[in-house]
């Protein structure tokens, strides 16, 4: 593989900042060889990374229970791997899925958006911004395996991912619903949106905090395939041998050429960004609003 193709977020910086940032939180690294193949496996708390039946392939399994909530030593052990893949050049491509029952994601972490100080929403938002930067500029084939529901953050994180399949149940709804917590979604998240189902549905879909059921996700073209929950897996490896049939040079410059574009609006104004979200999340009336959101989320349970 060409380095010269190799897609880089300009500073690699960027993502020595979310690695550090929470190195010394997270205590020891905790990833651990295991297997015969163990240089090639390993595992933090909340990420299981395992080379797939398929050579060159890492399937990602994220185990951060009860519903992989994005918090932010989740996303710094996702961030670790992530680069760990990156790096590994056995590795063409990586199939992301959930080891939560029936939830992909449920997106970004709200106890790390309410009730904190401004200091740790800005290191929050930075691990956020790190996380698509890395993802939406992956080298590798990205083919998200969503067994569960999918919203908001976790919508996000599958749009990064260069084809989705959803799993055909009630509990699957995929779509960025941010306005249902009375937030609003950053332009990067409605960029990315899209860029995968056009203006006018994204439009809609943003506005109305629309969570697509299975066949609606399919027809909008917010996911690519739509299997029953124990075909996902099986579809993602053989849509994956699809695109690694594709030479890596060739398909890693094309989606460079589609996306650079996107990703270079928010590196252009990563600190603006991170002041805006400070500013709008620490506001008492979306304070209260996701106040009111977590209730209700505990109140489901009776
Ligand atoms: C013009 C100005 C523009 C300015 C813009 C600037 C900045 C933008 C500002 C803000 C943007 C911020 C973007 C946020 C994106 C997000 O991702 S917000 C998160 C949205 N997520 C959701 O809405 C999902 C909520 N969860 C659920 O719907 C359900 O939990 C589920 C996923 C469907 C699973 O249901 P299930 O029945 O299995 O589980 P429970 O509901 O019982 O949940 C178990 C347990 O987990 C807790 N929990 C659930 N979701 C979250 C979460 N996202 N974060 C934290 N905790 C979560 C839930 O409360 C339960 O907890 P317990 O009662 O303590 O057990």
């Amino acid at each position: 593989m060409a380095l010269a193709v190799r897609m880089r977020v300009p500073c690699r910086a960027l993502l020595c900042a979310g690695a550090q940032l929470r190195g010394a939180a997270l205590g020891r690294p905790e990833w651990a060889a295991g297997g015969g193949d163990g240089a090639r496996r390993f595992a933090s708390l909340r990420v299981l990374v395992e080379p797939g039946a398929e050579g060159r392939v890492a399937v990602m399994k994220l185990k951060n229970p009860p519903v992989n909530s994005l918090s932010l030593d989740f996303l710094t052990e996702f961030l670790i791997s992530l680069e760990k893949l990156e790096n590994d050049k056995a590795f063409r491509g990586v199939v992301i899925t959930s080891d939560c029952p029936n939830v992909f994601s449920a997106g970004l972490d709200l106890r790390e958006m309410y009730g904190r100080n401004p200091g740790h929403y800005a290191e929050y938002w930075k691990a956020v911004q790190e996380l698509w930067l890395r993802l939406y500029l992956s080298n590798l084939v990205l083919v998200a395996a969503i067994n569960g529901s999918c919203p908001a953050g976790g919508c996000l994180m599958a749009l990064t991912s260069d084809v989705r399949i959803l799993s055909d149940s009630p509990k699957s709804v995929i779509g960025l619903n941010e306005t249902l917590l009375g937030i609003v979604a950053p332009f990067w998240f409605k960029d990315t949106l899209v860029n995968t189902i056009g203006h006018r549905a994204s439009e809609r879909a943003l506005q109305l905090g629309l969570l697509f059921p299975p066949a609606e996700a399919l027809q909008v073209g917010l996911v690519d395939h739509v299997v029953p929950e124990d075909q996902v897996q099986s579809m993602a490896l053989s849509v994956m041998a699809h695109w690694l049939a594709i030479p890596d040079h060739a398909r890693q410059l094309t989606k460079a050429m589609m996306r650079k574009a996107t990703a270079d609006r928010l590196i252009k104004q990563r600190e603006a960004d991170i002041q805006n979200f400070v500013s709008f999340i620490s506001r008492d009336s979306i304070q209260k609003s996701l106040q009111i959101y977590l209730e209700k989320l505990k109140q489901k349970k009776g």
